[in-house]
């Protein structure tokens, strides 16, 4: 009889895990920032409020957002008032189009990852669906399984309602899933939609424009695997060395989101950025100590492109180049706020841009990086990379 200890060493996983795919998803119908006001105050009926309407202009010009994609269109908002109020009971109209939207568009996104891959689909043998949109009993992550036609023994874990640190939080709970089985192979999905916060303006609770102005809808998957199958031509573009997650001193209440029935509503402190730059510093210190790493100019940077003030205060506050933020910011003008979806799709630019511009690895030419989720608590997720030789 082998012994317990034989058993439980000899399935792990020699190496680190990798980013072995990455895809992501957007649905086709996209908004230009500069006509956003315009159009989001006539399809909620609210062109009398002419100064809120100044005000809404003043944020999105602010935002650096150049588009955003929603899985909603026109009809949907004008046919269903009670989405043009601030609270109106709304919920199961939300709810409806999210139960059924977000397990689509993660399974586009996954397709695409599955395909870069070039592996089976019976090799995944664990799935990570992440969302704060939505809850449903089976999930989103039953919903992906049934349509991707996934093996019914593949393990699931289903994250709901964790908000924008959770695309590091994915990183973490794969790297730990990789690790523990020799080859195990982990599909991470994220997909969010507005659909869930979507509501129109009020004077009473002007706070509610910058969330109005900020989020936007989108997927993103990766596979998670160590020890790369080389002779079936795995390939990795980033090694996940390490991660963590921490609560931010003197930060409750600064995000958060509450679901009642009328939808999902954000509060989002005005010092959210101040929060999170004066406490990025500590979060590299503690990890990147254990690599001797301290210059923070000499690693790749992937921060969660929540708004483009906590992009510029991180950026002044630890001394950065402006050149070390400009993919999360392409992320931010291009898609706007996705949630969790935002730094996997910023890993997927990095490498992209690497391998254009002829950088030596897939972290514009650097060897260590670093992804950071922010998000409700106040919480951050650092995850440590290595890139790989391109
Ligand atoms: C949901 C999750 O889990 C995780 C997340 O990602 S949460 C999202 C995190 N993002 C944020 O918190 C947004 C960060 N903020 C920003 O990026 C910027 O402040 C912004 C783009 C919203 C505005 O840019 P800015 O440089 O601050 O412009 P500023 O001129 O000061 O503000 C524009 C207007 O917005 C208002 N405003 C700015 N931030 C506000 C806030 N948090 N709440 C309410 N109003 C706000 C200002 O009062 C100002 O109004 P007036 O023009 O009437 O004076």
């Amino acid at each position: 009889m082998p012994s317990l200890e034989s058993i439980r060493k000899a399935p792990r996983a020699n190496g680190f895990a990798s980013i072995l795919a990455i895809g992501r998803a957007n649905p086709e119908n996209f908004i230009e920032q500069s006509t956003y006001p315009d159009f989001f105050f006539r399809i909620t009926n609210s062109e009398h409020l002419v100064d809120l309407k100044k005000k809404f202009q003043r944020i999105c010009d602010k935002t650096a957002i150049r588009k955003r994609h929603f899985v909603w269109n026109e009809e949907f908002i004008t046919t269903n008032p009670c989405l043009h109020t601030f609270m109106d009971k709304s919920l199961d109209v939300r709810q409806e189009v999210a139960i059924r939207e977000i397990p689509k568009l993660g399974a586009e996104a996954a397709a695409t990852a599955i395909q870069e891959w070039g592996q089976p689909k019976s090799r995944i043998t664990h799935l990570i669906f992440c969302t704060t949109s939505g809850m449903d009993l089976p999930g989103a992550d039953y919903q992906l399984t049934q349509i991707l036609g996934l093996n019914p023994n593949v393990e699931r874990v289903m994250l709901y309602q964790q908000g924008c640190f959770a695309g590091g939080t994915t990183l973490r709970l794969a790297k730990c899933l990789a690790e523990s089985r020799k080859g195990a192979r982990v599909l991470v999905v994220c997909a969010e939609t507005t659909t869930v916060l979507f509501r129109g303006p009020s004077e009473e609770h002007q706070e509610d424009l910058v969330t109005q102005a900020l989020f936007a809808d989108g997927a993103s998957a990766l596979i998670v695997g160590a020890d790369p199958d080389e002779a079936a031509h795995e390939r990795a573009s980033f090694v996940i060395v390490s991660t963590s997650q921490v609560l931010l001193p003197d930060s409750a209440g600064a995000i958060g989101g509450h679901v009642s029935e009328g939808g999902l509503l954000a509060t989002l402190h005005r010092d959210v950025p101040k929060i999170v730059s004066k406490n990025v510093e500590k979060c590299l210190e503690e990890a990147f100590t254990p690599f001797g790493i301290t210059d923070w100019n000499s690693i790749f940077w992937v921060p969660h492109p929540g708004g483009r003030a906590i992009l510029d205060l991180v950026e002044e506050r630890v001394g950065l180049k402006p050149e070390k933020l400009l993919v999360s910011r392409h992320v931010l003008a291009e898609y706007g706020n996705m949630s969790s979806v935002c730094v996997h799709f910023a890993l997927d630019e990095m490498r992209k841009r690497s391998a254009i511009e002829g950088k030596a690895t897939t972290g514009e030419g650097l060897e260590w990086g670093v992804v950071f989720g922010f998000g409700p608590g106040l919480t951050v997720e650092t995850v440590v990379l290595r890139s790989v030789p391109l």
